[in-house]
């Protein structure tokens, strides 16, 4: 069974502690979903399933995804579950619900992701926990006198790995010295990114993809005016490359996707923006070896490429997920041996991450309904979609019109 990408939606991505900073995980995906609702006329539809997820989750949001469907206007027989595999979230979520319809397990389903750095979740100390534990098994008014002010003491999420102590930031350093990328091939990539953000928003590119929300209407990152003279300015934040313009600012933000199957599509008298053809995910030992952190999709793109019987070469764009400019910088090195050199002018041509943001798991959805869309506007062809994840992960995907 062909799985058809019938059309995304997301909200404007803000940044940490911007606009969005009173919005919760389920308020931005119910939005989303309620979106995609008003678009597709599916008021009261009862879908196969809805898949996302979160990588900052408050333990209140266990069942966020089935949550955000029931405040949605979906029928609340739409069953849902989460899904988290760090940045891979999105993509690998549009995965499982293509799986699904290929498998013809379910005709439709919603792929989607959200994340929210300014409503991000905050550990109660440890110690203190397990009192409360106790306490509320005992009832003893007496382990109150084991109270410590250490116990005030929370526990703060962090942007890094639990394996070596370094954020992303730092781990994507050593990264670019490795294939010595430089400071102006990094922020001439970041300007190229928000040029061709804002020339697609201007040209209404965004006009059935992005909702406003909260009085955003474009991502509040975006900055028409950046170029590499001004990007050069920045102090290096991670290693002596990299700075808050050619990284990913934190952000908060959701998207989501439509799947189906031609026939759900056709009886519905929907679009079929383009085909999810092929996908696959790959993990590197980050810890013990000396491949970098974000590196995985590296290894997945081969595979990929050998199973669909397709060179790199043999694609019209290329979505490679801007973590940080450094990243796709040595991504498309690290390429070359085996697989060759791409045509740049294919790559992000609407704009990534690095113009729009990046709230982590909303990033896959972003990118499949914004190259869904580019397919549906060439009428034909073939676009590659590369995400690195935390963990040492990747996952790649091919979409065909
Ligand atoms: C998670 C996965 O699984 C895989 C992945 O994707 S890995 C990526 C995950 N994401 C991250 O790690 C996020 C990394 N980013 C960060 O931690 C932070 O954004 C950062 C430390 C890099 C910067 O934080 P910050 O200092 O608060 O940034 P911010 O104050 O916005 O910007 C600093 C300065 O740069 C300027 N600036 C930022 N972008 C600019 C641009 N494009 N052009 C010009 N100036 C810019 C700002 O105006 C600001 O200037 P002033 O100090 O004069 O106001």
């Amino acid at each position: 069974m062909r799985v058809a990408i019938i059309g995304g939606n997301r909200i404007p991505f803000a940044r940490s502690n911007g606009p969005y900073a009173t919005a919760s995980n389920q308020d931005m995906l119910t939005a989303v979903l309620d979106g995609l609702v008003s678009r597709f006329g599916l008021q009261g539809e009862r879908l196969g399933e809805v898949v996302a997820g979160a990588v900052l989750k408050h333990s209140r949001d266990f069942n966020l995804v089935r949550e955000s469907v029931l405040g949605s206007r979906l029928s609340p027989q739409t069953p849902a579950y989460d899904l988290q595999q760090a940045c891979g979230t999105g993509l690998q979520a549009v995965i499982a619900v293509a799986n699904k319809i290929a498998l013809g397990q379910i005709e439709a389903g919603i792929a989607g992701g959200v994340d929210t750095t300014s409503d991000a979740p905050i550990g109660v100390n440890e110690n203190f926990r397990k009192l409360l534990l106790e306490f509320n098994r005992t009832r003893k008014l007496s382990l109150l006198t084991k109270l410590r002010p250490s116990h005030v003491v929370p526990h703060l999420p962090r942007n890094g790995e639990p394996r070596t102590g370094m954020s992303m930031g730092e781990h994507a350093a050593i990264t670019a010295a490795k294939y010595g990328i430089t400071r102006e091939e990094q922020d001439e990539l970041t300007a190229r990114s928000h040029r061709n953000l804002a020339r697609a928003y201007d040209e209404g590119f965004f006009d059935d993809l992005v909702t406003p929300y909260l009085g955003l209407t474009r991502d509040q990152n975006l900055r028409p005016d950046s170029s590499p003279e001004k990007l050069a300015k920045l102090k290096p934040v991670f290693g002596d490359t990299m700075t808050a313009g050619n990284s990913t600012p934190l952000s908060d933000g959701a998207s989501a996707v439509l799947l189906a199957t031609e026939e759900w599509a056709r009886e519905r008298s929907l679009p079929v923006l383009a085909y999810l053809t092929f996908a696959e995910t790959a993990a590197v030992d980050y810890v013990h070896g000396d491949e970098g952190l974000l590196m995985a999709p590296v290894h997945a793109s081969p595979r990929m490429l050998g199973k669909a019987g397709l060179k790199l070469q043999e694609f019209d764009f290329y979505e490679v997920h801007e973590a940080f400019a450094s990243q796709v910088l040595a991504t498309l090195k690290a390429w070359e041996p085996d697989l060759g050199e791409i045509d740049r002018s294919k790559l992000n041509v609407n704009g990534s991450s690095l113009a729009a943001g990046h709230p982590f798991a909303a990033t896959g959805a972003r990118i499949v309904a914004t190259l869904a869309k580019l397919l549906h506007r060439k009428g034909s062809g073939r676009g590659f979609v590369s995400i690195c994840a935390a963990g040492g992960q990747g996952v790649t995907a091919i979409l065909e019109r």
